[in-house]
């Protein structure tokens, strides 16, 4: 005969089996639970402990005492408030009483039952335990309590094995688990059956936790149990029945192995409850309170169909998704935890504008290259880009993932979220490219000695103001040269020459760049090229110190080079050197006869007069401030000074080698220009095969055309000099793409200055006439600008705006206003590249308004309605894929597709704010289709398009000023 349980016995008795297993206790025996065989001695001695128990029937209604389960459990009275009905149901199965020894925990998983009847249950971690056995019966777990439940409820029995019911005399071969009842397999069943115990209580012998019942082994309990992946999706709650064992996490901590300080998705307040759920308990322990609840609202008797999920779904959702969650398999568990991970991160991180980002710890230091995107920041800190745009959209910029944007930009945003932006400089850029070639020209020049450097010419630039004779200057120089040396002429401009000067009886050499203005030099040091070693600023003794003038020096001092002062036009009547020098020396040019140390040369460049002394005077300031030496023996490096394009030559560069030689034959690379040098011609066209530190020479061979200010050097294969070529160019393009967003502009000055960006308003002024540009710029200047913010005119003249003029804008963050001139296209073009506002007015009070709403923050952009043209609708297609197609003819003007559109029905608009969404030629997508040709136009979602309507495009422009 098999063994009798202990809550067998209980029964019998007519106690409890909490009671038959403490007095067993008491009398020595020890008993793991009320499922526990035991012996017949110990039943006899248990029988003798409570001699006047009367057996009941296994059948016998459950025993009003009901509570008494529930009593004991010091779970129930930790039960959450709101589910004390729960409790008094669950009594009558006094299975869950779990007061077997090994169930004390389950006492303290009967409250965290409560949960479930709170309605969270459906996230009921308890689940989680008896996942194993779940396989696939989620769906019926989730519905509500009446339906039969799902077989993993076995380990619940397990632990409150039915028989342990009052009355539930086990029926000698009724297994109410076995799946040839239709019931083993499915854990509501087993559940039920358990509730159910009194009807049908496991035979003895029946063991739930047999393995071929598909229960879990009581060890695998405790695997399961050890599982973190808590179903709920919470913290793990304490485990179910065992209460918190001992390692197991406590009911709201975090799990082990998350870090630790940080609150996770389950500890949020509104999921605080959950935890204490059961459902992860020993299984046993987790039937218990989730019959005890349930019990309630679906059975009050108690019955127990449903009495374990009695709170209908949510108990029974809670029980088998968590089954369903622990049952899908590992898989399923890992993706939870993936999940759970991705949701602290994000709760770790600061969030702006409702997403959220990694932050850094303000010290962090992220380098990016010019002309970057918020992809490639994303990258770098690994957030997520769309992320970057929220935040960046949030701080009052906005930008899409891919765009360049400008180191500003880049660290309004970085500052934001905890992270220092270093945008590489160009030079950084270029130092970084060359050493991933293994090129290290720093340490190249440290190495060299002295004994490896030898004298080379100064390399002189002409500079001034407008008109005060550079290039008459320039010329003289040439020409007088010329006509002392031996050549028969200057054939050629190749942007620079080199002249020979006697001076102390030694014969020197002197190369001037000879592209007058500011063009070469503003360009270059925009470029961070520095090629001239000594400016000679060019003033007319008639005229004076002018604002170029003042523009120029300035530029030289910036760039730390010593000045030569030519004081020009001394032939003409009315020339005054002294007020020139006087003038100067407020800018810190103060003469040799003043105790200064610039030199002030009287010049004719008309006359040609005082050359000699200009080019001793640049020798002499040479030798004084210079160390005019380069190493020869090396390859060459040096800088572009003027390139073109060439139709029967090519590209055409003309270089300054600035040290090494350059021979012919080499491979160079320029900008991002890189080839063989073909051929090499000095200003007089002559060719040359080799040319030595500050040797200009006109270069033939490259790819294409460098710009003036492009380094130089020769590379030792050509292949190199590609990829660099190539890798400059890339960078270049970053670059440009970065400065497209517009440096500072009329409209956003205001912002700019309230960001800190700028105090000071810069504009070049370029004018038809002298007296209209002067008049602006008086007007301007009387502009009452307010506190904080400075107008400043750095530049006016006379003429187009120049490539020179989009220059200085760059350098210094000006505005040009063009009053009746305009800019020639490339110059146009230049601009748009560097982001420098133009604007061109014709009558000076509007330019003058401008100025003045910019000033104050009120200039926005005006927008007109520009017509495209009509089209007439023909025949209406119907497309149940794209809606209906207008079939039309074009009337005037063009359609072109994406533009904006209204239909109109007998002059009348039936149809506004629409847009071209498509636009077809036949069957081809057409960009626009001209008048008297026919197309398809498709106008988005609207369709009541008719025969005989008209469709209007047109786009909106934004308004010119004045
Ligand atoms: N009398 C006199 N006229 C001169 C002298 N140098 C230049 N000029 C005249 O001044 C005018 C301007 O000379 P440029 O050499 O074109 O002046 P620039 O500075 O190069 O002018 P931009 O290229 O417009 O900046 C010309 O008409 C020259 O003939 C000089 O030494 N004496």
């Amino acid at each position: 005969m098999a063994k009798v349980r202990v809550h067998e016995l209980a029964k019998e008795l007519g106690i409890t089996s909490k009671d038959a297993v403490a007095k067993l206790q008491e009398l020595g025996e020890f008993v793991r639970s009320a499922s526990s065989t035991i012996e017949a001695p110990v039943v006899k001695k248990l029988r003798g402990a409570f001699p006047d128990a009367v057996a009941k029937p296994a059948t016998a209604p459950a025993r009003p005492a009901a509570p008494a389960p529930s009593g004991p459990k010091p779970g129930a009275a930790q039960a959450t408030p709101e589910a004390p009905a729960p409790e008094t149901p669950a009594a009558p199965s006094p299975a869950p009483a779990a007061p077997s020894p090994a169930a004390p925990p389950a006492a303290e998983a009967t409250p965290q039952a409560s949960p479930f009847s709170g309605g969270s249950g459906a996230e009921a971690p308890a689940a989680e335990t008896p996942a194993p056995q779940a396989q696939g019966d989620q769906d019926s777990g989730n519905r509500p309590g009446p339906r039969p439940a799902t077989p993993p409820a076995a380990p619940s029995a397990a632990t409150r094995p039915s028989g342990a019911r009052p009355g539930g005399a086990p029926r000698p071969g009724n297994n109410p688990f076995a799946p040839s009842q239709g019931m083993g397999s499915r854990r509501g069943d087993t559940d039920r059956g358990a509730d159910r115990g009194a009807d049908r209580p496991p035979r003895p012998g029946n063991n739930p936790f047999a393995p071929s019942q598909g229960m879990p082994r009581p060890g695998r309990r405790d695997d399961t149990q050890q599982r973190p992946a808590a179903g709920a999706g919470g913290p793990r709650p304490a485990a179910g029945a065992g209460g918190p064992r001992p390692g197991a996490p406590r009911p709201g901590a975090p799990r082990p192995g998350t870090p630790g300080s940080r609150p996770t998705p389950g500890m949020m307040p509104n999921r605080t409850e959950r935890p204490a759920a059961p459902g992860r308990g020993a299984p046993g322990a987790g039937a218990g309170p989730r019959r005890g609840p349930g019990g309630a609202p679906n059975s009050p008797s108690g019955a127990p169909a449903g009495g374990g999920f009695g709170k209908g779904g949510r108990g029974r959702g809670g029980t088998a998704g968590a089954f369903g969650k622990g049952g899908a398999g590992r898989g399923k568990q890992r993706k939870s935890k993936r999940a759970k991970r991705q949701e602290l991160e994000q709760m770790s991180a600061p969030s702006l504008g409702g997403v959220s980002v990694p932050r850094g710890d303000g010290s962090s230091t992220v380098r990016l290259r010019r002309g970057s995107s918020i992809t490639d920041f994303a990258d770098k800190i690994e957030a997520n880009p769309a992320a970057l745009v929220t935040v960046l959209f949030h701080l009052g910029e906005m930008a899409t993932a891919t765009q360049s944007l400008d180191e500003e930009t880049f660290e309004v945003l970085g500052t934001e979220l905890g992270y220092k932006i270093q945008v590489v400089s160009p030079e950084d850029e270029e130092r970084e490219l060359l050493s991933s070639f293994d090129i290290d020209f720093d340490a190249e020049l440290e190495a060299e000695g002295d004994d490896q450097l030898e004298a080379r010419p100064p390399v002189v630039t002409v500079m001034g103001h407008v008109d005060h004779g550079k290039t008459r200057l320039l010329d003289a120089v040439r020409n007088t040269k010329v006509v002392e040396g031996e050549h028969g002429g200057i054939t050629q401009h190749i942007g620079a020459y080199q002249i020979q000067h006697v001076h102390e009886d030694t014969t020197r050499a002197i190369t001037f760049i000879d592209t007058p203005g500011h063009e070469a030099f503003t360009a270059m040091r925009a470029r961070g090229a520095k090629v001239t070693d000594i400016a000679v600023l060019v003033v007319a003794a008639d005229d004076g110190v002018m604002p170029q003038t003042v523009e120029a020096l300035n530029h030289a001092q910036a760039a730390n080079v010593p000045i030569v002062v030519a004081v020009n036009k001394m032939d003409k009547e009315g020339a005054n050197p002294d007020k020139v020098k006087g003038q100067l020396t407020e800018y810190g040019l103060v003469p040799e006869e003043y105790g200064g140390d610039t030199m002030f040369v009287h010049v004719s460049a008309l006359q040609g007069m005082g050359i000699d002394e200009l080019l001793e005077a640049v020798l002499l300031t040479a030798d004084a401030a210079l160390d005019m030496r380069a190493n020869p023996n090396k390859d060459a490096r040096g800088i572009a000074i003027e390139a073109n394009l060439d139709r029967g030559r090519g590209a055409v560069a003309t270089v300054l080698v600035q040290s090494g030689t350059l021979n012919v034959g080499d491979t160079i690379v320029a900008g991002t220009a890189h080839g063989r040098v073909r051929a090499m011609f000095d200003e007089n066209g002559d060719v040359v095969t080799t040319a030595g530190p500050s040797r200009p020479v006109q270069v033939l061979g490259l790819s294409n055309v460098p710009r003036a200010g492009d380094t130089f050097f020769v590379t030792d294969d050509e292949r190199t000099g590609r990829q660099i070529a190539e890798k400059r160019e890339a960078a270049d393009r970053n670059a440009a793409l970065a400065k497209r967003r517009k440096r500072i502009s009329l409209e956003d000055f205001d912002q700019a200055v309230a960001d800190g960006k700028v105090d000071t308003l810069n504009l070049i002024l370029k004018g038809d006439v002298s007296g209209a540009v002067e008049a602006l710029e008086d007007s301007l200047l009387k502009i009452d600008v307010g506190e904080g913010v400075q107008l400043r005119v750095i530049h006016r003249g006379v003429g187009a705006i120049t490539q020179n003029d989009v220059n200085l804008a760059t350098v210094d963050n000006a505005i040009i206003i063009g009053f009746n001139v305009k800019p020639a296209e490339r110059v146009a073009d230049l601009a748009e590249r560097e982001g420098v506002d133009m604007r061109f007015y014709s009558v000076i009070y509007a330019a003058i308004d401008d100025i003045e709403l910019a000033l104050k923050g009120m200039l926005k952009p005006e927008y007109e309605e520009v017509q495209l043209g009509t089209a007439e609708v023909r025949e209406v297609f119907r497309s149940s894929k794209v809606g209906n197609i207008a079939g039309s003819i074009v009337r005037s003007g063009i359609i072109r597709r994406n533009s904006r559109a209204r239909v109109l029905r007998d002059g009348k608009v039936v149809g506004d704010n629409l847009s071209v969404d498509s636009l077809k030629r036949f069957k081809d997508d057409a960009t626009e289709v001209r008048t008297d040709f026919e197309c398809g136009i498709g106008l988005g979602s609207f369709n009541d398009v008719k025969e005989g309507d008209t469709i209007e495009t047109f786009e909106m422009r934004e308004k010119p000023r004045a």
